[in-house]
C-alpha cells in the first residue's frame, strides 16, 4: 500500500512562487493540488506549467477546497497576515514566507490561531536548511569555537527586484527593506549564538542612495547584543552587485569562515566554501550537497512533508518568525530613533 501524498495549495506564483511550485513538484510525497494568483496573465502562466492543478484568481476558492493539506503562502509581505489568518480559519497547515508578518503583534496572533487550531505553521527561513549554514550551526554546537563571542552575517548583492505591482518598492506594502533580506540574518545570528540565550537589545544604522527615498535603505548594518557580551554584527548592502554572502564565527576556541556566491540569489550554480581555525590549523570543510536558496526550498518542502504526514519537527517555527520580526522591528526603530533598542521595547 503506498503512503498518500502530503496535498499542497500555493498562494502566489510570482518570482518566488514558482521556485515553490517546483520544489513541491521535486518533493517525494508532496502533490501540488491548487494555485492562486492575482490576475489572469499568472494564472494562465501556472495552469500551463501545472495542468494537474486547480488555477484560480480568488484564493478563497482554494482554501474551500477538501483536498488540500497544507496552504503555502508566497504573497507580498502586506498580506501575510490577512491570508495566513484565513488559511489558519479554513484549517489548513500553513507554510509562510518571511517576513512572518510585518508586526510583532501579527505574529503573535498567527501564533494563537495556529496553536488553538493544532495546525503547523512553518515560516520560510529556508536558510536554516543549506548544507552549507546548518554545517556551521552543527560545527557551533559540537563545541568546535569553544563558546562563540562573535558572529557576522553579511550580503552584498544587486538591488531588489520590483515585485508584481511594484510592492517591493512601497514602503506600506514591503514593510521596510531590514524584513525583506536582513531577516534571514537576524535569524541566523539567533541561531547560532542560541547558547547565549535570546537577544538583548539592537543598534542600527541604514541609508539610501535614492535622495527621494530615504526610507529604501539599500546599506544597513545592525550589532545585535547578547548575554555576557556576546553579540553578532548583520551587514547588508543593496548597492553591489551579484550576491555574495559571507558566515564568520569566532570563539573562544576556533573559528569558521563560511561563504556563498552566485550571479543571483535564486542562481543553480553557486560557489561556496567552509574554512575553520583551531588557532593553528586552517581546514577546508567539504560542503558535498549544493547549496542556494532554490535548493534549500526543496528541502523545506521535504521537512513539511514529514512534518505533516509523520509529526515530525519544523526547524523554523513560528516562535523563530516571530523573533526574527521582531528584531527587524527593533533594528528600525533604532534607524529611525539613532539609539539602541531594548528587545523588551518590541516584544509586547
Ligand atoms: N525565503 C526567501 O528566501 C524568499 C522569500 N521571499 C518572500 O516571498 C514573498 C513573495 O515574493 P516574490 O515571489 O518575490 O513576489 P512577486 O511580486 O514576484 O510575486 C507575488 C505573487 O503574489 C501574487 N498576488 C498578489 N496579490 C495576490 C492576491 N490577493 N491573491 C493571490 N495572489 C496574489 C501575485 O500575483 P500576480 O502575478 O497575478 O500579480 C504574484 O504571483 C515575499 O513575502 C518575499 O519576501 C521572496 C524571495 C525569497
Ligand atoms: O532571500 C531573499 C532573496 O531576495 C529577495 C528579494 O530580492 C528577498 O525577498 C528574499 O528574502
Amino acid at each position: 500500500m503506498t503512503t498518500p501524498g502530503v496535498r499542497f495549495g500555493l498562494i502566489g506564483y510570482g518570482a518566488w512562487g514558482q521556485c515553490h511550485a517546483e520544489a513541491i513538484r521535486k518533493t517525494d510525497g508532496a502533490e501540488l493540488v491548487a494555485i492562486a494568483a492575482k490576475s489572469e496573465s499568472t494564472c494562465a502562466s501556472a495552469r500551463e506549467a501545472f495542468p494537474e492543478a486547480a488555477v484560480s484568481t480568488d484564493y478563497r476558492d482554494l482554501l474551500a477546497r477538501d483536498d488540500v493539506d497544507i496552504v503555502d503562502v508566497v504573497l507580498p509581505s502586506f498580506l501575510h497576515h490577512e491570508v495566513a489568518s484565513a488559511v489558519l480559519q479554513a484549517g489548513k497547515h500553513l507554510l509562510l514566507e518571511k517576513p512572518m508578518c510585518l508586526t510583532v503583534e501579527q505574529c503573535d496572533d498567527l501564533n494563537r490561531q495556529a496553536s488553538a487550531g493544532g495546525r503547523l505553521l512553518a515560516i520560510g527561513h529556508e536558510l536554516r536548511l543549506s548544507s552549507l549554514w546548518s554545517k556551521v550551526k552543527q560545527m557551533i554546537d559540537e563545541g568546535f569555537v569553544g563558546e562563540p563571542q562573535y558572529v557576522l552575517v553579511e550580503l552584498s548583492r544587486n538591488p531588489y527586484r520590483l515585485g508584481a505591482d511594484g510592492w517591493r518598492y512601497d514602503i506600506d506594502r514591503v514593510g521596510n527593506w531590514i524584513l525583506e533580506e536582513p531577516i534571514h540574518f537576524f535569524d541566523f545570528a539567533r541561531w547560532y549564538l542560541s547558547s547565549a540565550g535570546e537577544p538583548v537589545s539592537v543598534f542600527a544604522t541604514a541609508n539610501s542612495r535614492q535622495p527621494n527615498h530615504p526610507e529604501l535603505q539599500d546599506n544597513f548594518s545592525a550589532i545585535v547584543k547578547f548575554n555576557g557580551g556576546k553579540y553578532a554584527v548583520v551587514s547588508q548592502s543593496l548597492s553591489m552587485f551579484e550576491h555574495h554572502q559571507t558566515v564568520k564565527v569566532a570563539g573562544t576556541k576556533g573559528s569558521l569562515w563560511a561563504s556563498w556566491s552566485g550571479a543571483m540569489d535564486r542562481t543553480l550554480h553557486p560557489t561556496f566554501f567552509l574554512k575553520t581555525s583551531d588557532g593553528e590549523t586552517v581546514t577546508d570543510i567539504p560542503i558535498e550537497k549544493i547549496t542556494g536558496e532554490v535548493y534549500e526550498l526543496e528541502d523545506e518542502m521535504a521537512m513539511l512533508v514529514r512534518a505533516v504526514r509523520d509529526d515530525k519537527p519544523l526547524m523554523t517555527t513560528g516562535a523563530d518568525g516571530k523573533w526574527s520580526v521582531a528584531m527587524c522591528v527593533a533594528a528600525q526603530r533604532s534607524v529611525e530613533t539613532g539609539n539602541p533598542v531594548d528587545m523588551s521595547e518590541v516584544l509586547p
